[in-house]
This record gives structure tokens, C-alpha cells and sequence, in this order.
């Protein structure tokens, strides 16, 4: 076994570290995967199949990571991603990651099951940093109509509609745990809701239910892009990103159906097992999305390195869930600050020692591929 290291200075160390720290069903919820789990393992493995080609002698004293995402400066490219129920990790939950966010200066996605109503999340942040609100839709669309519009009055000003879970993944190992989230802890999102779905504002279970059930039963699965995005379009005007596109097919359809961005994911292995790796499908979604909309991407995002192979790649923006939760499992807020240090400092170190002396510079120059096939659309050289 390997001993828990003291200082933490990578995030495999507080993988480690959490793992020792949270309870073992939570640690089984935050990190399986579904089914035999190919999808979650590729997702790291495939970084390590694409290597760089670094430039010398180019004046690498300063760098910098400013950037623009979804046309709004920002700090650094390093996003976070939606994760329910931050609370599970520390009793300062969602709170505790805007602030880490807001330090930080770039995005974070709320999921619409976090602990923390949406508009507390947003006042712990800062008009510097982008906070955009996670949607399911729900059979009852009233449900999923009044958290917009809570959404669009607390000033989120994206939303970021989930389509890789008309159903819940089936996780082995929440089976196994019988997973069912303690129930001090509140979604706290639905508990004024004034429809008939504010029964889930307890996360104990009713009757035999399973987690996966319940998200089943109300979820929409009948939602189709002619429809689902026509009724979104039809009731906001905020801007709509599609998360979980792992084709350019499904690139094009969100384009014609007008959404603003594309987060090209497989849920971090926790829908479809057998997807390609993120890092895989985004050369393909970057060449059919070809400059029309931005192209973000997560799954398996640990080190700088791996934000760096992602940009070259043609990603506008990377965002990470899983080593924020060990990060607030370690020490709450500056535990999660932790998280967006290390990686924010591995990506300037990565980007200095690879001949990068700004976002722009990052090109697809950069990239070796040990698989031939995943590089041949990927974009031009930005050098
Ligand atoms: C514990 C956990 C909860 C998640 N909850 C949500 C969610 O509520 N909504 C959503 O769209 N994605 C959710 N995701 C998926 C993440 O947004 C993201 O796609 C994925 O985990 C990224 O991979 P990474 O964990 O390797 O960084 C969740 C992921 C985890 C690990
Ligand atoms: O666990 C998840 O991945 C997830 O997306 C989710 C869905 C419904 C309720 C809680 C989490």
C-alpha cells in the first residue's frame, strides 16, 4: 500500500489522500465508473498516448494563460465541471468550490444536484468569474423551467444542458455500496419548488428506489434536439452549451439547432462504457465544429500537461470534476484552491518548458500521436 503523502503536490497525491479521508461509498460514487469501468480507465490512458513536441530558445520568461471563453476573458482555461453534491466531500460543499473558482478567475458549471442552492453558490463568487447552470430536463418541464429561470435572475449566464444521461449510468460499485447519499444533505436546488417534484428535495430514497431510479423517473428521455432544444430556445435567451458530444454529427446538430458551444465528454466514464476517451473524440468534433462554435472538453484532466494536449487538440477550455472533489475532501476551500493551484502551476511550467508563451501559441505543433488515426483533422499550427 502506498503511504498517504503529507504535502500534497500533484493531484494523484490528493487521490490518495482523499481516498483515505471520505467515507468508502462516497469514495465508490465519486470515482467508479460504469459498467467495467473501459470508458473511465481510456480516459486517462488516452493522454498518455499523445505526446509533445516541445520548442526551444523562444523566449519563455513570461507566460501567460488568459484567454476567452464563450467570448469573456478569462485567467486561465482551467474550468470546473458540474459534480452533484460537493457536500458529500466537506461540509462547506459548493461554497467552498466558487470561492476556490473565483480566485481562480474562470468557470464553473453547477450542477443542478448540488447541496447548495444555486444563488448561494453565485454570491461566493465574483463578477470576474463565469458561473454557468447544469440542467436535466424533466418530464415536468415546469420543474426544469423554474431553475432557469432562478438561474438567469442569480446571474448565471450560460446553461449547460446534459445530454449523455437520459438515463443514469449503471455504476457496479453503487450497487454494490447500495449508494444512497446521507440524508442530512439536501438538493438544495428543488426545496422550494412548487411543483409536484419537491418530493426530491430529500435525497433519502422512497420506497425501494434506487439514486439512478429516481433520476430516471422524472428525468425526460424522451428529449430530441428538434424539441428539447426548440423548447429551451423558446423559453431563455441565455446561451446554450451541449455537454457529452462525442461525434460530429451530433456537432453539426447542435449547431443547426443553435447552440453556443459544445463540451465534448462521456461523463467521466460514468454513462456509456466503451465511449472513445474524450481526449480521442475531440480532433473530430474540432474539425466539424471548424471555428462556427467553441469546443470545450473534460475526463481524466490530472495533470498541466494534459490541459496542454487538450488545447493543441483544438479545446477552448478544459474542466475538471473529480480532482476538485479530492481537493474540498482535503481542505475544503483551499483544498479545491489546491486542486487549480497545482494544475494552473503544472500548465505554466508545461507551456514555458514546451515553447508556449501564451494560450494562442498552443497548437496542434505541439502533438505526437501514437495512434496516427485520432490526429489527421486536428487543426492547423498556431506557430
Ligand atoms: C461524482 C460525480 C458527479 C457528477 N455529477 C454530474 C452532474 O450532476 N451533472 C453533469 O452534467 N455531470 C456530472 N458529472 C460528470 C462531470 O461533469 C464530468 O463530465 C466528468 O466527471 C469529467 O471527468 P473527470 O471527473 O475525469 O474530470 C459528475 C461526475 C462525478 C465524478
Ligand atoms: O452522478 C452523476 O454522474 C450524475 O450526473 C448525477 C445524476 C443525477 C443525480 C446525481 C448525480
Amino acid at each position: 500500500m502506498q503511504a498517504t503523502p503529507i504535502l500534497p503536490v500533484c493531484i494523484d497525491d490528493l487521490e490518495h489522500i482523499a481516498k483515505d479521508i471520505l467515507p468508502s461509498a462516497t469514495w465508490g460514487y465519486y470515482t467508479s465508473g460504469a459498467n467495467h469501468e473501459q470508458t473511465l480507465r481510456d480516459n486517462r490512458d488516452a493522454f498518455k498516448r499523445y505526446r509533445l513536441r516541445p520548442r526551444m530558445l523562444r523566449d519563455v520568461s513570461k507566460v501567460t494563460t488568459t484567454t476567452t471563453i464563450l467570448g469573456k476573458k478569462a485567467r486561465s482555461p482551467l474550468c470546473v465541471a458540474p459534480c452533484a453534491m460537493h457536500k458529500l466531500a466537506h461540509p462547506d460543499g459548493e461554497v467552498a468550490t466558487s470561492k476556490a473558482v473565483a480566485s481562480h478567475g474562470s468557470v464553473m458549471i453547477l450542477s443542478t444536484y448540488s447541496t447548495t442552492a444555486l444563488e448561494k453558490v453565485i454570491a461566493a463568487g465574483n463578477p470576474e468569474t463565469q458561473y454557468w447552470f447544469q440542467l436535466y430536463v424533466y418530464k415536468d418541464r415546469r420543474v426544469s423551467e423554474k431553475l432557469i429561470r432562478r438561474a438567469e435572475a442569480a446571474g448565471f449566464s450560460a446553461l449547460v444542458l446534459t445530454v449523455d444521461a437520459p438515463y443514469l449510468g449503471r455504476r457496479l460499485l453503487d450497487s454494490r455500496n447500495k449508494f444512497s447519499p446521507p440524508p442530512h444533505l439536501r438538493l438544495e436546488n428543488f426545496i422550494d419548488s412548487t411543483t409536484d417534484f419537491s418530493s426530491i428535495d430529500s435525497l433519502e430514497k422512497s420506497g425501494d428506489e434506487t439514486f439512478g431510479e429516481t433520476f430516471g423517473n422524472r428525468g425526460d428521455a424522451s428529449l430530441s434536439w428538434e424539441e428539447g432544444i426548440a423548447w429551451l430556445r423558446s423559453i431563455t435567451a441565455l446561451p446554450i452549451i451541449v455537454k457529452g458530444i462525442l461525434t460530429a454529427e451530433d456537432t453539426e446538430l447542435a449547431i443547426k439547432h443553435g447552440c453556443s458551444a459544445i463540451i465534448v465528454s462521456n461523463h467521466g466514464g460514468r454513462q456509456l462504457d466503451g465511449t472513445l476517451a474524450s481526449i480521442d473524440a475531440l480532433p473530430e468534433i474540432v474539425e466539424a465544429a471548424g471555428n462556427r462554435i467553441e469546443v470545450y472538453m473534460d475526463g481524466g484532466v490530472r495533470t498541466g500537461t494534459d490541459i496542454i494536449k487538450a488545447l493543441a487538440l483544438g479545446a477552448q477550455a478544459v474542466f475538471v470534476a473529480r480532482p476538485i472533489l479530492y481537493g474540498l475532501a482535503y481542505n475544503g476551500e483551499d483544498g479545491a484552491r489546491l486542486t487549480l493551484r497545482l494544475l494552473q502551476d503544472e500548465l505554466e511550467l508545461g507551456m514555458a518548458l514546451a515553447g508556449c508563451r501564451t494560450i494562442d501559441e498552443i497548437g496542434s505543433h505541439l502533438i505526437h500521436s501514437l495512434h496516427k488515426q485520432a490526429c489527421n483533422n486536428i487543426p492547423k499550427p498556431k506557430l
